[in-house]
């Protein structure tokens, strides 16, 4: 396989290190285990099983989480900033080892398996994605070097960026990123969207972003991400409750803790935290409404 030249060297990881990790502290040194083995995949399904971390030996920030995401199915984590959503996220792809309790991916431990054989198996869509600065061709292509043109063209119309680069000054060949054309919030969203369906993980983590998009951006980000995680182990981080409510499972985290999990339906009618939630933020779209005079 020949790689493009700009991407030699670049180390997958590191890009998704960047996207996923805040600044602050790396607490462990993750490496293979000596009788590290390949991951065996089948379906993807994932269990955490009473999982305790903190990133600071002071502060619990995961306090015995346990949660199943059956092969093919997807779950969304609800919870205020900071209650350890992007957490779970990190020590699924291990950048982080839980202090105690287990993750495991079709009933094997990820301590058990090769950090390449996890990571190849999971894709994330970020909340922002971090772009070269290259030609929007080789920013899509990245997300799997093997790939033909033909695979990242097909790969762009899915997530519903064809058009709009089919409109920049050279198309594919555009240069973006800090020193080349600026792509917007949406157009970021949907390069990682690209990038996802050209790797085409057995399981998919997505961070969904807060930034505020025009509802056809919206929707279209939507749509592509529905059949992107159509069929796959999915795990969505869900800002919006609109989203969570699509998931098979939507979990509830606070202060580390899951204090509530269940379908949309279930949920409402128990009439607990989540059904707050979903008051609030319906309440603040009414008013958002009427303020816009909708
Ligand atoms: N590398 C780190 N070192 C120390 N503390 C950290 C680190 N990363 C995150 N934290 C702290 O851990 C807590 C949980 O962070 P996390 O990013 O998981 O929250 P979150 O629920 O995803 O929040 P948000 O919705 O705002 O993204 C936060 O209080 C955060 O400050």
């Amino acid at each position: 396989m020949t790689e493009p030249e700009v991407l030699a060297g670049a180390d997958p990881r590191v890009i998704v290190q960047a996207e996923l990790l805040l600044p602050g502290r790396e607490k462990a040194d993750i490496s293979d285990k000596k009788d590290a083995k390949p991951l065996k995949l089948n379906g993807g399904s994932i269990m955490f099983d009473n999982v305790h971390f903190s990133y600071l030996t002071e502060r619990k920030i995961l306090d015995g989480i346990s949660f199943i995401v059956p092969a093919g199915k997807s779950v969304a984590i609800v919870g205020t900033s900071g209650s350890g959503k992007s957490t779970i996220l990190r020590l699924l792809f291990r950048f982080f080892d839980a202090d105690s309790g287990s993750i495991r991916i079709d009933g094997q431990d990820i301590r058990d398996a090769t950090l390449d054989s996890l990571r190849q198996s999971i894709g994330v869509v970020p909340q922002d994605t971090v772009l070269f600065n290259d030609t929007i061709f080789h920013n899509i292509h990245y997300g799997r070097l093997s790939a033909t043109k033909e695979e990242v063209y097909d790969a762009a119309k899915r997530a519903a960026i064809h058009d709009t680069i089919m409109n920049f000054p050279e198309k594919y060949s555009t240069v973006v990123g800090e020193r080349g054309l600026k792509l917007s919030g949406g157009e970021k969203q949907r390069v990682a969207l690209a990038r996802a369906f050209l790797k085409a993980p057995a399981i998919l983590l997505c961070d969904e972003a807060t930034s505020a998009l025009d509802s056809t951006t919206e929707a279209a980000i939507l749509n592509a991400l529905k059949s992107l995680a159509n069929n796959r182990t999915s795990i969505f981080i869900a800002h919006r409750l609109t989203t969570a409510m699509q998931c098979d499972e939507i979990i509830v985290l606070e202060s580390g803790k899951v204090i509530e999990h269940g379908s949309h339906d279930i949920l409402l009618a128990k009439a607990g935290r989540y059904a707050q939630l979903w008051a609030q933020q319906n309440s603040s779209i009414d008013a958002l409404d009427t303020a816009s005079g909708g």
